[in-house]
């Protein structure tokens, strides 16, 4: 496919934000289809100024949600085109959402996947280390950690149904769920910091040592791996890999098997589980903060991005 100019690269998150009236309409006439489809299908939009036309307010469906009350869970899509990549908007939306579930009585568990196909996430949004500004960097990195704690440190069940790629920030997500399934297929999912000449922070270490352990961590880590599905299944990233077809059917099994535990028992058992490692990061928040301000301004860090972003923009063969 033809690559953009840098210049159009950075514009991307601008971009990003803008009214697609055409898309907007497509997703609203979907939003109703399912609705009479008897779900409760709700729609989140961001709405915000768009700088490119002055006249015109924005609007985008980053998430579309699917509530099922009877059965005690919902279904959390992401929908942030082209690759659900987490910049600022994205993952404040995201922490309200995570907000409005961990204060529902009537929600035990969340199925959390992507609307758009072949991808789950591509991880953090990459314009946001990219050339930062101080200020918006602290808010970056403050509502990613929001999101890590809630997410990880949440007494719910969340049931990670990936349907496609995951690298990076895309599989501290998945990771941060109670259960993974993934779909067959050419995707990946990994954490791949160091190929973009970064190192992943400790939370997103720790994390993926609660779930494959120390020695595979050790070598993932440092070598930027990124797993086929196959190749996560032998290691325990994730606990399933499924055709495509019955990936959600799958992931609602498991969710009403863990539905059907005692509450309080397994709440207590996930919390004594997670509990240290949610509080290393609380007490570090500041500092973990002031480090990613220091690191991604580093000329050295700053140049590996820019590489990576230019080769990304590279034709495919
Ligand atoms: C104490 C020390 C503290 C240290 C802290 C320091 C640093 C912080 C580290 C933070 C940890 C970082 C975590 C991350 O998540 S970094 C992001 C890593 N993500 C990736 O490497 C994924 C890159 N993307 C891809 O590999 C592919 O896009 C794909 C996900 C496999 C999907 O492929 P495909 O469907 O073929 O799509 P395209 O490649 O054509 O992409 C479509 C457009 O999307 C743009 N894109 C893709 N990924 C990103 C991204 N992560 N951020 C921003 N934009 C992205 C891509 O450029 C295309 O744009 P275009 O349509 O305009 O060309």
């Amino acid at each position: 496919m033809a690559r953009p100019n840098l210049k159009s690269l950075l514009r991307l998150s601008q971009f990003a934000v803008n009214l697609n009236l055409n898309k907007t309409t497509q997703l609203t006439n979907l939003s109703k289809s399912l609705i009479t489809q008897n779900r409760n299908f709700s729609t989140s939009k961001i709405i915000r100024q768009d700088t490119s036309n002055n006249n015109a307010p924005a609007t985008k469906i980053n998430f579309y949600v699917e509530e099922y009350k009877d059965k005690g869970y919902m279904v959390l899509k992401f929908n942030k085109a082209p690759v659900n990549s987490l910049n600022l908007e994205f993952l404040t939306e995201l922490n309200i959402q995570l907000d409005k579930i961990e204060q529902s009585k009537d929600i035990k568990g969340v199925i959390l996947t992507s609307h758009l196909p072949n991808i789950f996430s591509a991880g953090l949004d990459i314009l946001e280390m990219y050339q930062i500004k101080q200020e918006r960097g602290t808010q970056f990195w403050t509502a990613l950690q929001e999101t890590w704690i809630k997410l990880y440190g949440s007494n719910k069940i969340f049931i990670a149904a990936i349907n496609g790629h995951s690298p990076a920030g895309g599989c501290l997500l998945a990771m941060s769920c109670d259960y993974r399934i993934m779909t067959k297929g050419p995707y990946k999912i990994g954490l791949n910091e160091t190929l973009l000449g970064i190192k992943a922070p400790f939370w997103f270490r720790d994390t993926m040592i609660n779930t494959i352990g120390y020695r595979e961590t050790e070598k993932a880590l440092q070598l930027g791996k990124l797993y086929s599905p196959e190749e996560a299944l032998a290691v325990n990233l994730v606990d399933e890999i499924v055709d495509a077809n019955v990936l959600i059917q799958k992931a609602e099994e498991q969710m009403v098997k863990w539905c059907s535990i005692p509450t309080v028992a397994r709440e207590l058992t996930k919390s004594s589980m997670r509990r240290d490692t949610v509080s290393k990061l609380i007490a570090q928040r500041e500092s973990d903060t002031q480090s990613f301000i220091e690191f991604t301004q580093r000329d050295s860090i700053q140049k590996s991005l820019k590489g990576y972003l230019e080769a990304m923009k590279k034709p495919k063969k």
